[in-house]
């Protein structure tokens, strides 16, 4: 199975792609909703959260105030790393299940759409790098329009994460959302052909016949992480 990581910068339109790709039959694993699920009431990182940020940012119903815990962590770098620490580890988990249950399904082909897959370094263990991208002032209004927020706390959000002309150097493939939603989805054809050419037909046989596909798991971890570190020295130059 092919594991593609989407990605992109806040608001260039990771969720827009991945509604259409699951609109048509595509496996998502979708971070931000793992992210929401890991912190629900009773969990171990919303006690977590609590111990570290204080019970302020609760609401009275016992649920996260995540706009609140939002304006600490996006103003304050040094809180969002805390936040991390302790959301992160749960999300991975969550995604790494998700992953198995698409791949014991026999699915060709799973989509992670995960926002900070280059900042946490997740992208080295991903098949495929597919960044969404529009340059950062479209990025900055999509946010503003979306959340009803100010000029100050998107631009705070969109500052926390790597610029998007950074991330576009990862990828193996890039979407330019900088047009309208029809443009987009009049692409979304073309786009599914590609993954789907990429996770060609080597996992009809790893069914078929097991130890074909250890084997390619092996040979594609190994080449992949080779490839990954070439592709990280040749950034840092
Ligand atoms: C701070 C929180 C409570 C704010 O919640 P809110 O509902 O306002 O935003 P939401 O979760 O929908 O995130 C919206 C977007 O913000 C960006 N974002 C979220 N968390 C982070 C972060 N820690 N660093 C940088 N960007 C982030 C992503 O692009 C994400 O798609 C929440 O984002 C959170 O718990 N973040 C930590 C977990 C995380 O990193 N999630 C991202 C995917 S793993
Ligand atoms: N091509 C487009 N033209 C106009 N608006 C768009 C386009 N694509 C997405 N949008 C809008 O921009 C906003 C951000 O898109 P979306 O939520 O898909 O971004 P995202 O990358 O998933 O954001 P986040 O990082 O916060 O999860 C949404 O309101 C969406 O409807």
């Amino acid at each position: 199975m092919l594991v593609i990581g989407l990605t992109g910068g806040i608001a260039t339109g990771k969720s827009t792609v991945s509604s259409l790709l699951r609109a048509h039959h595509v496996p998502i694993v979708d971070a931000d909703v793992l992210a929401r699920k890991v912190v629900e009431p009773g969990t171990p990182a919303l006690a977590a959260i609590v111990r570290t940020f204080g019970p302020d940012v609760l609401l009275p119903d016992g649920t996260l105030d995540r706009p609140r815990l939002g304006r600490i962590v996006f103003a304050d770098e040094g809180a969002r790393r805390k936040l991390n620490a302790i959301v992160h580890p749960a999300v991975r988990r969550e995604m790494f299940w998700s992953v198995l249950r698409h791949w014991w399904r026999g699915e060709r082909m799973c989509v992670l759409d995960v926002p900070l897959l280059i900042e946490g370094g997740l992208w080295k263990w991903v098949g495929k790098v597919v960044v969404v991208y529009c340059s950062a002032e479209i990025q900055l209004h999509r946010l503003m329009n979306r959340d009803n927020s100010t000029r100050e706390d998107a631009s705070a959000r969109l500052n926390s994460q790597l610029p998007i002309t950074e991330k576009i150097k990862y990828a193996d493939l890039v979407i330019d959302n900088s047009g309208t939603q029809q443009e987009l989805e009049r692409e979304i054809g073309a786009i599914i052909k590609k993954l789907r050419d990429a996770a060609g037909w080597s996992w009809r046989l790893s069914w078929l016949f097991p130890p074909w596909g250890v084997a390619s798991a092996i040979w594609m971890l190994s080449w992949r992480a080779l490839r990954r570190s070439q592709r990280h020295k040749s950034h840092k130059r």
